[in-house]
């Protein structure tokens, strides 16, 4: 490790985060931080609305810092360098609304809420560092895939710090604002795609008379199999979706299949209409605000 990361880590190290929710995207960001031992567990405050027993299996699984009184809660975000807003959508108006008060000059708002934008967000209050950005739940096993976009409040150390934040959960890229729509279309819903289409070969297995366990199996080994060769290989899908395919074969006549059926377009149409309704999604919270 150069000195530069060790000067990274330590400034990491002494930063004091609250994550504002606590739902599956925040166990998420707990767990890769803990994970990797980025920093004292205890550094990390989780908080929520309600549910107390969540908040206590968060503590009891990662050793993280739980409140769960309103004026310990606002005392933890008026100390934390970092607050995380995890909640969903429909919340965030009223989230932002509580928080106004509480934020320094210097607190980094770092958002995963879908569809929200920067400008919505400092509408409510006011120019303050704010990343946004869009991760998935495979962040929950380190192999995230995020996207991320700073205001121009944000410090170069604070962009830092989030980027040390989002890659303890998997890979991170930084996009223009606009496009952050289309990452939550590609990657944010994308592992429920390729659910969903596991869901039909486990289904077409079974249908030719597989157990539900032999189907299965084959089905996870094929996806993890199909994503490992194009990581390692470095070549592209395409090159490699012809190298399974021998003219005239079978899997020529089930591609075929899936031609006639329009995958190809289906899946582009449901990745722009997941981008779109990002963006309805924003607006909406917008209109919620006024
Ligand atoms: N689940 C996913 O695949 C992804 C989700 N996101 C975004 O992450 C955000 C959170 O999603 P999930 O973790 O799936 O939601 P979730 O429903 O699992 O968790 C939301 C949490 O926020 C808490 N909460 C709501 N209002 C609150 C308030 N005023 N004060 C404190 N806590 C409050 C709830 O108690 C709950 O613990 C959403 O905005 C979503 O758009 C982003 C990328 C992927
Ligand atoms: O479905 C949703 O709205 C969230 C955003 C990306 C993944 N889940």
């Amino acid at each position: 490790m150069d000195l530069k990361q060790t000067q990274v880590n330590d400034t990491f190290r002494s930063l004091h985060f609250c994550i504002f929710g606590a739902g599956s995207m925040a166990e998420a960001i707990v767990r890769g931080m803990t994970e990797q031992q980025l920093t004292a567990p205890d550094r990390i405050a989780v908080i929520n609305r309600s549910n107390a027993e969540r908040l206590h299996e968060l503590q009891d699984r990662y050793g993280v810092t739980i409140e769960l009184t309103a004026e310990a809660k606002q005392k933890r975000l008026a100390a934390a360098d970092i607050i995380v807003l995890a909640i969903k959508p429909k919340d965030a108006a009223a989230a932002l609304h509580d928080l106004k008060p509480l934020l320094r000059a210097d607190t980094l708002l770092v958002s995963v809420v879908a569809g929200l934008s920067i400008g919505t967000m400092q509408h409510i209050i006011g120019s303050a560092p704010i990343v946004r950005t869009m991760p998935n739940t495979s962040s929950n096993i380190g192999l995230g895939a995020t996207a991320l976009c700073c205001s121009q409040e944000v410090t170069a150390g604070q962009k830092i710090a989030a980027m040390t934040m989002l890659n303890a959960m998997g890979i991170v890229t930084e996009v223009e604002e606009p496009y952050l729509n289309i990452v939550t279309g590609l990657s944010g819903s994308g592992p429920a795609y390729v659910y969903y289409l596991m869901e039909a070969m486990i289904q077409a297995g079974m249908e030719g008379g597989l157990s539900q366990e032999q189907s299965h199996d084959l089905t996870v080994q094929t996806v993890l199999g199909a994503a490992e060769m194009v990581r390692r290989t470095g070549e592209e899908p395409a090159t490699l979706r012809r190298k399974v395919t021998s003219p005239g074969g079978t899997t020529q006549a089930a591609l075929e299949v899936l031609e006639q059926y329009q995958f190809a377009n289906a899946m582009k149409t449901a990745i722009h209409r997941a981008e779109a309704r990002a963006q309805e999604m924003g607006e909406q919270i917008g209109r919620n605000m006024e």
